[in-house]
């Protein structure tokens, strides 16, 4: 028998039961379930992260649908339990759902959502900042500082990376990838190369017509590059950040072998999930390669980092913020509950999961649809023709 888990009570009448494994950031998500007749639970419990069993007791014996966070082992186990207790939604507060087996949510007959959109530029925002931090040291001259060790101005001191006219090497350039190579190009006027399944046709477009503009303005023009291999990418590029899905394909793409391929001075930033990277192999090449910098938001084995990662001053590491800000979190949570909602009331699914301004904007209700459900075709869903 399950322990009972602590939790928080909407509307204690409405006919639906929804559950939120976390409370989440801002009202709207919770007045949006309220005004649709759902009874809304909200997790209270101390713990970070959730066990498959804390969940199973969550969800009861009867649960309509339920908002479950990345931390979370979402499997056949979960999406059983969810099924038995009559529930047929479920959907991460997050992008990315490598912690969903979605062949396991569509067996019983569960829609999945997740929240694309609404993080790209935040997410862009902060692996830009890493490049930053990295190429400027921004990182290490703080802690000199607060230690106290500056003593004047030197023209050595804490000497970094101009970033113009450099390249910047974008691995999956899909949303958040596209945003950040835009960031970098723009701002920094840096050079393009990019590695991804897929022609990123509009990212050419625009670095294309910027490097015209800089040329009509007598500068030199920023160029792009499509590499036909992701070894281009890691041999040209200055700065290289990985934004790809998580998945057997990318599960240790940057490994020892292709980190030494990277040049010696090379910034690496990881925003994507950790296990892309061969977080051991990291250390060491960190070891070997003082002047060889990364910017990490994510880690093979969150919360934990591998030993001698947190002693390296050519890494700058931050817990795994990078969509965290204050617009981006509220809408992430009024997405998840959409796609919940969406599914519970027989709506159908928006056809345009990349597109998702109509249900963020607070002054005007949302479509009556699921913004991104990821099996909805599996599943047989209608599409919304609005
Ligand atoms: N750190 C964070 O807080 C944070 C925030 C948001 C998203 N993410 C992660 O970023 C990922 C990307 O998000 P997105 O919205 O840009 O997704 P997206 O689907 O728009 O982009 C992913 C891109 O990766 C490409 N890709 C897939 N397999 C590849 C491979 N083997 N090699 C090269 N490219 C490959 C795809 O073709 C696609 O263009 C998410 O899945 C999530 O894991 C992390
Ligand atoms: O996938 C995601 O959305 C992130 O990791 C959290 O924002």
């Amino acid at each position: 028998m399950a322990k009972p888990v602590s939790i928080e009570v909407w509307n204690p009448n409405g006919k639906y039961r929804v559950v939120s494994t976390k409370s989440m950031p801002g009202t709207r998500w919770i007045n949006l379930l309220v005004q649709q007749d759902c009874r809304v639970e909200i997790c209270t419990e101390k713990k970070t992260i959730l066990s498959v069993e804390d969940i199973i007791a969550l969800i009861g014996t009867k649960c309509d649908g339920v908002i479950g966070q990345l931390t979370e082992d979402w499997g056949e186990t979960l999406f059983s339990a969810l099924s038995k207790a009559g529930g047929k939604a479920f959907s991460n507060m997050a992008v990315g759902y490598n912690n969903v087996d979605v062949e396991a949510a569509t067996k019983y007959g569960v829609a999945v959502g997740n929240t694309p959109g609404v993080l790209t530029e935040t997410t862009a925002e902060l692996a830009a900042s890493l490049s930053l931090a990295a190429s400027r040291r921004i990182v290490e001259a703080d802690g000199f500082m607060r230690a106290g060790l500056y003593d004047g101005w030197l023209p050595h001191l804490f000497v970094g990376n101009l970033l113009k006219g450099q390249t910047v090497g974008v691995i999956g350039a899909g949303r958040i990838g596209s945003a950040y190579a835009r960031m970098m190009i723009e701002g920094f006027k840096m050079n393009l190369i990019y590695y991804d399944l897929y022609q990123a046709t509009r990212l050419e477009k625009f670095v294309t017509a910027y490097g015209q503009f800089l040329k009509a303005s007598g500068e030199e023009p920023v160029t792009w590059r499509r590499a036909s291999s992701m070894d281009e990418v890691l041999q040209q590029a200055d700065v290289i950040s990985l934004h790809p899905i998580l998945d057997k394909t990318t599960y240790h793409l940057i490994n020892k072998e292709r980190l030494s391929k990277m040049k010696k001075e090379a910034i690496l930033i990881n925003c994507s999930r950790g296990p892309v990277v061969d977080e051991e192999a990291l250390v060491e090449h960190l070891k070997q390669n003082p002047m060889f910098r990364v910017g990490l938001d994510v880690f093979e084995d969150e919360p934990y980092m591998k030993p001698g990662l947190a002693d390296m001053k050519n890494a700058i590491v931050v817990p795994h913020i990078a969509s965290a800000s204050k617009w981006t979190r509220e809408g992430m949570a009024t997405l998840a509950a959409l796609n919940v909602l969406g599914k519970i009331k027989g709506y159908p699914t928006w056809s345009n999961p990349n597109q998702v301004e109509a249900f963020l904007d607070e002054n005007s209700p949302p479509p009556a649809a699921s913004p991104s459900i990821v099996n909805a075709k599996a599943l047989g869903l209608p599409v919304s023709k609005l």
